[in-house]
């Protein structure tokens, strides 16, 4: 199957997944100075119930956070998208060292690991019906950079030892995401896709121009997780990142001067 080796990686994602060169495909390059500031975008509107918080996994990409996602007590609203969109799930991208690992970058720069907050739109019924709509899921993202130690963050990485291989996973209550937020939800956004297969053309990006800190320890201890499954060799997850694709004629919008 697909990963972010040499032998399938994203430059081998084309083979079977065709919409890898379409038109809106993701992540970008944002670059501030070509994104236009657009008076009528909304703030973010994020209502986030910890309650809805169900269990974290190591899927062999990434590691989730998912949340029940029955009713709307986990919303995104308002920003660039109309009605309501509802949190199904968050999950990061990262390096093998501090100086690459986000996949969106800022005029060139990458960031050591972006978190993806995605949102499915409830005018469908459920996230895989939205997956493969135009207007069906919303993904804020979030760039990680080298700082202090992240407090919030670490309440997840605690569990990293309950979900170190492909296929695990523990329950994980009452973790609330807007904790991950960074204090200023000032955004680009852009059509785009899912950055991953299948690549779906379904996303409206909501990516935060204000980076939450995360320490090298702490993301040491991301890249001890395993891309590899309990009795396989040990494969560590890092890297698992989509670079910058084509802009194809897309406008950035920035919700601030
Ligand atoms: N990385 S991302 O564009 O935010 C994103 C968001 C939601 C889903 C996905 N990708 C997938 O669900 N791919 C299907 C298989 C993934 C591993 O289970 C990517
Ligand atoms: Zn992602």
């Amino acid at each position: 199957g697909w990963g972010y080796g040499a032998n399938n990686g994203p430059d081998k994602w084309c083979d079977n997944f065709p919409n890898a060169n379409g038109p809106r495909q993701s992540p970008i390059d944002i670059v501030p100075g070509d994104a236009s500031f657009d008076g009528g975008l909304k703030p973010l509107k994020l209502k986030y119930d910890p309650s809805t918080c169900l269990e974290i996994l190591n899927n062999g990409h990434s590691f989730q956070v998912t949340f029940v996602d029955d009713t709307n007590s986990s919303t995104l609203t308002d920003g660039p998208i109309s009605g309501i969109y509802r949190l199904k799930q968050f999950h990061f991208h990262w390096g093998a060292s501090d100086d690459k690992g986000s996949e969106h970058t800022v005029a060139g720069k990458k960031y050591p690991a972006e978190l993806h907050l995605v949102h499915w739109n409830t005018k469908y019924p459920s996230f895989g019906e939205a997956a493969s709509q135009p207007d069906g899921l919303a993904v804020v993202g979030v760039f990680l950079k080298i700082g202090d130690e992240n407090a919030k963050l670490q309440k997840v990485i605690d569990a990293f030892d309950s979900i170190r291989a492909k296929g695990k996973q523990t329950s994980f209550a009452n973790f609330d995401p807007a904790t991950l937020l960074p204090g200023c939800l000032d955004y680009w956004t852009y059509d785009g896709s899912l950055t991953t297969p299948p690549l779906l053309e379904s996303v409206t990006w909501i990516v935060c121009k204000e980076p939450i800190s995360v320490s090298s320890a702490q993301m040491a201890k991301f890249r001890s997780l395993l891309f590899s499954a309990d009795g396989e060799p040990e494969c560590c997850m890092v890297d698992n990142y989509r670079p910058p694709q084509a802009l194809k004629g897309r406008a950035v919008r920035a919700s601030f001067k």
